[in-house]
């Protein structure tokens, strides 16, 4: 059988090879690229189907690896663990977790809009005449091939769609920072490496599932946003910069931190942790605003307490130097002692206006796609201008733990997932007494491998009695120096009445005396 088939090929296969030598070593150059013009020519009318390449490295500057590649290497990658037989895996993430991709000469076909294209992955040898600085595998590509009706559609649109969702899924992948800002020239230190910010791996665990609030509420802010990552095109349309304000506020450990991080981890974003206090002036905070990247959370945590900004700066530098008039030399060795030795740093130097700028002034617009976030225990406390909406779009107040949030601690922290026989104990003393979700979880967090469900429950039922006790009796102590200082009032006010009567009575003692004395005078002169 096998000796029949070599009979009718191996003429053929002969005659092949001794053209293509005589075509190799006969024809001169010039013949050959004629002849290659033609033939691709004829080729190309009969072939229905395009080619594009990609290779991985760029040819100009340093041969760094092309974005392209690399966001269709990481789009490719979601189809080849499907698809192609042969894989290789790079890490991501620092080692920490593994990108599957196809190896080189596998195919992978894609669909788009219900027409079929076909990926290749290859490798063109190395020339052997270019001394290389690089590896054997510089000239890795992938190959896209489809048919030449869908020209349009792939150039216009396939292509936009493959790296937009290549970048995208390296964005998700990649291992996000939580960054500080380093002191600049105020703070006595230089920038880092010449970085105005330092960054850690952003581990924080916490999500919108752990997060204990309205579920309503909660629904409301991941709906915006989930609706905000996805506007570029809309915010474009409007005009407005790609970016949005939350103003977090309430009572210390009701989540206002939690929810950050629960924000991040949702739209995977990095944190840019703003101390503004080190910030030195205005213009330091324009270029740390600069040095940021997109798809970022911008915190400025305890807002209130940052810096003054109500316009009041001079009235309370005035105050300070006239209370520490009033100091003796001992109290200010004590001071000193107590900020363990150091020098006191020098006031940042940053404006209302300043900060104003920063959230939505011209230079707020670059980078796009960031969330500015400002917490705060007072709202009150701050100008109305740097929260108002279009500046802070959405407020969200965070308060003390209602029952809907105890739910989603309690299955959190203890796995009680349906109701319980202490639930309606904990229901009603939460209508009655505040406790923030940070005191609730304390109590319900087990302390040794004693503790169950039962005893962390009543646990809280305890502590929930005690704050309740205490608010009464707190309560009741306010009433009473509340009636103390009105029956102090009223006493005053009594008093007050008192004086000016006598006073009034005096007055009129007085003007009596003297129109008698007129009158007695006049009567005397006209006698
Ligand atoms: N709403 C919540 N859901 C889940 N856990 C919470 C919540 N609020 C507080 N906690 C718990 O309490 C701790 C402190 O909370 P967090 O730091 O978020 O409070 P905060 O509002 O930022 O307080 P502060 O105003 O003092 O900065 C968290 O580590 C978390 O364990
Ligand atoms: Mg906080």
């Amino acid at each position: 059988m096998m000796q029949d088939v070599w009979t009718q090929l191996g003429p053929t296969i002969a005659a092949i090879m001794f053209t293509w030598t005589m075509y190799q070593n006969y024809f001169p150059h010039e013949v050959r690229g004629h002849i290659r013009r033609y033939t691709d020519k004829l080729v190309s009318y009969f072939y229905p189907y395009m080619h594009i390449i990609f290779y991985e490295l760029e040819t100009e500057g340093w041969f760094e690896r092309s974005k392209a590649y690399v966001a269709i290497e990481r789009y490719l990658s979601k189809n080849s663990s499907t698809q192609a037989k042969r894989l290789k895996a790079n890490a991501v993430k620092d080692g920490q977790s593994l990108v599957l991709t196809m190896d080189d000469h596998e195919e992978i076909i894609d669909e788009y809009k219900g027409e079929k294209v076909w990926w290749i992955s290859s490798q063109k040898p190395a020339s052997r005449q270019i001394i290389s600085l690089h590896r054997e595998d510089e000239k890795r590509y992938f190959k896209l091939k489809f048919h030449k009706k869908n020209r349009d559609l792939i150039t216009n649109s396939y292509l936009k769609y493959v790296l937009d969702e290549g970048k995208a899924i390296s964005v998700k992948e990649r291992q996000r920072k939580l960054y500080t800002n380093n002191k600049g020239d105020g703070g006595g230190y230089r920038y880092r490496g010449g970085r105005m910010w330092s960054g850690v791996v952003f581990e924080h665990p916490s999500t919108f599932d752990t997060l204990a609030m309205d579920p309503n509420k909660k629904e409301e802010i991941i709906d915006d946003l989930e609706t905000f990552s996805k506007s570029k095109d809309y915010y474009a349309k409007i005009g407005k910069a790609w970016k949005r304000g939350y103003l977090l506020y309430g009572p210390p450990g009701t989540g206002k931190s939690s929810m950050i991080a629960a924000m991040a981890n949702f739209l995977k974003y990095d944190v840019y942790d703003l101390e503004l206090t080190s910030v030195k002036d205005n213009t330091e905070l324009r270029k740390l605003l600069i040095d940021t990247t997109g798809k970022s959370i911008i915190v400025i945590e305890d807002i209130d307490c940052s810096l003054d900004l109500t316009g009041q700066r001079e009235t309370n530098k005035k105050k300070k130097e006239e209370e520490d008039k009033g100091k003796t030399e001992e109290d200010a060795v004590k001071e000193k002692m107590k900020k363990g030795g150091e020098v006191k740093e020098k006031q940042s130097e940053v404006t209302l206006s300043g900060l104003l700028n920063f959230i939505d002034g011209l230079w707020s617009a670059i980078g796009g796609e960031r969330l500015i976030v400002f917490t705060t225990n007072y709202v009150e406390k701050l100008d109305p201008a740097l929260i108002r909406r279009g500046r802070m779009d959405k407020h969200i107040v965070l308060s003390y733990c209602c029952f809907e949030s105890f739910k989603v601690l309690a299955h959190n922290y203890l796995d009680v997932v349906e109701s319980h026989v202490h639930f309606p104990e904990i229901r009603r003393l939460l209508e009655e007494t505040n406790m923030t979700p940070a005191d609730i979880a304390e109590n319900l967090m087990p302390k040794s491998s004693k503790e169950n469900a039962e005893t962390c429950l009543e646990r809280l039922i305890k502590a929930l009695e005690t704050a309740k006790e205490e608010a009464k009796l707190k309560a009741e102590e306010e009433e009473k120096a509340k009636a103390a200082e009105k029956e102090k009032e009223e006493k005053d006010r009594e008093e007050k009445k008192e004086v000016t009567a006598t006073e009034e009575a005096k007055n009129a003692d007085d003007v009596n005396e003297k129109d008698n004395g007129v009158k007695e005078n006049g009567d005397v002169s006209k006698d």
